[in-house]
């Protein structure tokens, strides 16, 4: 940090195991990742190249060199791995991570209908050979799952191997967590609460208005994924209680009574 501010919440370090901040690259140029990782590496964990932009990102080696060099692992988007899936190229895609040397791995059915023995076959066979995250929840916003089914779905990934399982939100952070207005699904959040540790599961949160939703019931140290490049540091002043949206929220707890009001 630049300078001395007491009453700070803590906040866990790298290599975090939760208060994971993960980010969406989705075709950023080498020299963007460069400008991006000399403001904010330190406030990034992990990075995902959204869906199947590594297919046709141009230099992709050499920008994962450039993260690599940052110490921020890389991960490609649950969408890839079921479009090799689909093409019956599982094969490949484990080939293709060693290609590229990547350490995590996302699987994913968001966009197709796998069933859980599958899934949770894919996950283990992946764990062999990378740190896996998976997610749960459909692209597809006519699709709602119920709470129970969730965490079934969550425990079976955990226990197939998966290191972390990803809340499904897309981009726009609008279907699976979300209400197709940003809401968040409160009932569906506080119930899947009550059976997974928050720290196993990373929530897709691109607004502004989730992140802080998730920073004021979770802590400083909420695991949040899909944060745009431009939003790390903002992200962070917002789990620190550094932004007018959770300023007054941390203040209590800090021990600092008494200004929670406004004055
Ligand atoms: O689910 C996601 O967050 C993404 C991005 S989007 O759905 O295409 O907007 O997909 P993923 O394949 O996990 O990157």
């Amino acid at each position: 940090m630049n300078y001395t501010l007491s009453h700070i919440p803590e906040r866990t370090t790298k290599p975090r195991d939760h208060g994971l901040t993960m980010v969406m690259d989705k075709g950023l140029s080498i020299r963007q990742v460069e400008d991006f990782l000399s403001t904010s590496a330190a406030y990034v964990d992990i990075v995902k190249l959204g869906w199947a932009t590594s297919f046709v990102t141009p230099n992709l080696k050499e920008k994962l060199q450039v993260y690599k060099e940052a110490g921020i692992p890389v991960y490609f988007g649950g969408t890839l791995f079921e479009a090799f899936v689909v093409r019956k190229q599982f094969d490949d895609y484990r080939r293709l991570l060693d290609v590229y040397g990547l350490e995590f791995a996302e699987v994913s059915d968001g966009s197709i209908e796998m069933n859980l023995d599958d899934k949770c076959n894919y996950i283990s066979q992946l764990a062999k050979q990378v740190t896996v995250l998976s997610e749960v929840g459909s692209k597809d916003e006519a699709k709602i799952i119920p709470p129970y089914k969730w965490i079934q779905l969550m425990k079976a990934e955990l226990e197939a191997g998966a290191w972390k399982v990803i809340g499904e939100a897309r981009e726009g952070g609008t279907v699976g967590l979300f209400r197709s207005s940003g809401e968040v699904r409160q009932g569906l959040v506080e119930e899947i609460l009550t059976q997974i540790p928050f720290e196993k599961i990373i929530w897709e949160a691109p607004q502004k208005e989730q992140q802080v939703w998730f920073v004021k019931l979770l802590g400083a140290n909420v695991n949040l994924g899909n944060i745009s490049p431009n939003e790390a540091i903002p992200l962070e002043t917002i789990r620190l209680g550094l932004r007018g949206d959770t300023f007054t929220h941390f203040l209590d707890g800090l021990g600092l009574n008494g200004f929670g009001s406004g004055h």
